[in-house]
């Protein structure tokens, strides 16, 4: 049985537990289990704190893992990424109050808040600066008005409570994080593939629309050039003499451009249906 561990709390967990259902897989019904067996797929899941995934994956003792890419930098377990999921996206910044430092060069003996120690350590490390590291837990934010550090370092994704505290963020983010599927570096447990598969299913089913239209024959070129797919586009024969029916898939974030551009080159009847799921 493939072993699954998945954040029990906290921002990731939700979007996590969506995914996998939306994959095919039962999740947990009450919030507060920590342990769902889901017999039909021979998968089981173990909601874990999402820090502590990079550990039970990097040792072995459970096959996968989702988590967020700051936090497996973090834990310094050399576990691989196997796949963006593409939510829980957050960067990782350093933050000063407003007017103090300006500059990345300037953290070099500073007193540095956060919750991540060792993406922090590793950014000193790389960059051959010292620095006194103060590991909290969370509301890292508070630190510096409270006197214990003189700058922190921590997730940032609408910049609301930077704001609040007074802070700015200084230099380019450390990281670029989301939440990312993890495994082993070595080899693939047996399932794993089918997994991969179904994610990336529910990933390309969020991201692409299915885009139908009408278009006369001789516009085809113009209007397949707009509408490339991803393999290619599927034509038609419509009754109406001259005309073709088309349907390709079109990114989501595209499909209002697209759509008026194939009105203005004569296109009708032209229809966006969502993708539940795919393989391809
Ligand atoms: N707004 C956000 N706040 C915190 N973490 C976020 C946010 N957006 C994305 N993330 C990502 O979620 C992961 C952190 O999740 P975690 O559960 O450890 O903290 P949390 O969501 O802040 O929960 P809590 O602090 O209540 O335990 C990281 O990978 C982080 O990049
Ligand atoms: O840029 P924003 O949209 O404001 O989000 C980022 C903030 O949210 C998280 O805090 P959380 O509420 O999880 O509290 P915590 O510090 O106790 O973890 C994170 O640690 C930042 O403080
Ligand atoms: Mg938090």
């Amino acid at each position: 049985m493939l072993r699954i561990a998945i954040p029990n709390k906290g921002t990731l967990s939700a979007p996590a537990s969506q995914m996998l259902r939306d994959a095919g897989y039962r999740q947990r019904t009450d919030p507060k289990d920590l342990i769902c067996r889901d017999e039909a797929n021979n998968v089981e899941f173990f909601y874990l704190r999402p820090k502590d995934i990079a550990t039970y994956v990097g040792s072995g003792d459970l096959d996968l893992g989702i988590t967020g890419r700051d936090l497996l930098v973090d834990s310094g377990v050399p576990a691989a990424e196997l796949l963006d999921l593409n939510f829980g996206r957050a960067t990782f910044r350093w933050a000063a109050p407003a007017g103090t430092l300006t500059d990345v060069g300037q953290i070099g003996g500073r007193r540095i808040a956060t919750a991540y120690p060792g993406v922090v350590g590793r950014y000193l490390d790389e960059h051959e600066l010292k620095a006194d590291v103060v590991r909290l837990d969370g509301a890292v934010e508070n630190a510096v008005r409270l006197g214990v550090a003189d700058l922190i370092a921590d997730v940032v994704e609408t910049g609301a409570t930077l704001r609040q505290a007074g802070l700015v963020t200084i230099g380019e983010p450390i990281m670029k994080s989301s939440a990312i599927l993890i495994g082993r570096e070595e080899q693939a447990p047996n399932g794993a593939a089918q997994l991969l598969r179904r994610l990336h299913g529910v990933l390309v089913a969020r991201n692409f629309v299915m885009l139908a239209y009408d278009v006369r024959a001789d516009l085809l070129d113009q209007a397949t050039s707009l509408t490339p797919g991803i393999e290619s586009p599927t034509v038609s024969p419509l009754h109406r003499e001259g005309w073709v029916a088309v349907e390709a898939m079109v990114q989501r974030s595209d499909v209002h451009r697209v759509m008026d551009e194939l009105y203005e080159l004569g296109a009708r009847a032209i229809l966006v249906t969502d993708i539940a799921n795919c393989r391809l």
